[in-house]
């Protein structure tokens, strides 16, 4: 059953087109807009591609964004949008939160696909899985599959704009990542880089200690790629983390439906 993955973060929404519930399968068609360009979906990006006959997907940018997004969906029949809403438990992830429906759900699905890489890789190591988009999120996952918590933080963006509109002296172009700055737009483009580098770090150690064992880490988000060459960590960047995890759900549920008849 073709499926049609959407990722609704706080500045895009990505899209993927699988022809299975099948994580780790490459998409048929892909793409990525911008919020303010949503409009644009049914006309254009999916006007072309042949109708799919699912939908999934996790949206953190409002009620408001989610409904433009069924708008653009009504271009296909029959395409009932399906929203992932994290639970206490799915795909073999439990959750840890207070409040366990309150967790991103962007975080939940991303946590789902790192699980799901793990079981495929044989991996039995905790995970730490970092996504750097709007915000910053370093969420643990332990060797049982368990969402321990996790960290939020301004994404670099946000963390220039704080800056920029809190002071008269800090409006100045990007600069680079160095040591040890010696010019306004360095020690920015610097002091951001090291605050998240800083996070991630410090949860590694946490989640070191907690389960004995140093944890795999793996990056998704539009802004990963910036963070990779400044982590003293070892990672890896994953570009479909997000998918993985909504296909590996989506995989899930189905086989739930055919056990049960
Ligand atoms: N070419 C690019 N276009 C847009 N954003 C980019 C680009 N390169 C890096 N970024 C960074 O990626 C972030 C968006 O990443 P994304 O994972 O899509 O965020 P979100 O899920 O919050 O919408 C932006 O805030 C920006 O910092
Ligand atoms: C932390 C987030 C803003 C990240 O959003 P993003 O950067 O992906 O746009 C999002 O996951 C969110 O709104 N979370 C809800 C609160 C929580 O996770 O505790
Ligand atoms: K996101």
């Amino acid at each position: 059953m073709s499926l049609l993955a959407i990722d609704v973060g706080n500045t895009r929404l990505k899209w993927a087109l699988h022809a299975a519930a099948d994580p780790g399968s490459e998409p048929l068609a892909q793409g990525v807009v911008f919020l303010e360009h949503i409009e644009q979906l049914a006309e254009r990006d999916w006007a072309v591609l042949p109708p799919p006959e699912a939908m999934i997907g996790c949206c953190v940018a409002g009620d408001t964004v989610r409904r433009r997004v069924q708008e653009q969906l009504e271009l296909w029949d029959n395409l009932p949008p399906r929203w992932v809403v994290p639970a206490l438990r799915e795909a073999g992830v439990s959750n840890g939160y207070d409040h366990p429906a309150r967790l991103g759900s962007d975080r939940w699905v991303a946590l789902i696909g790192a699980h799901w890489r793990q079981r495929q890789a044989g991996d039995r190591r905790p995970v730490l899985v970092v996504m750097v988009g709007t915000a910053v999120t370093v969420d643990a996952l332990d060797t049982e599959g368990r969402f321990l918590g996790g960290l939020i933080l301004p994404g670099h963006g946000i963390m220039l704009r704080a800056l920029e509109s809190g002071t008269a002296g800090l409006r100045v172009p990007t600069g680079e990542v160095v040591p040890f700055p010696t010019n306004t737009s360095d020690a920015l483009t610097s002091g951001g880089t090291y605050a998240i580098a800083g996070a991630i770090e410090r949860m590694h150690r946490h989640l070191a200690a907690r389960c004995g064992l140093a944890p795999r880490v793996v990056m998704s988000g539009g802004a990963g790629w910036k963070m990779a060459p400044h982590l003293s960590v070892p990672h890896e960047l994953v570009d479909g983390l997000i998918f993985d995890g909504l296909l590996a759900v989506a995989e899930a549920r189905e086989r739930a439906r055919v056990a049960a008849g």
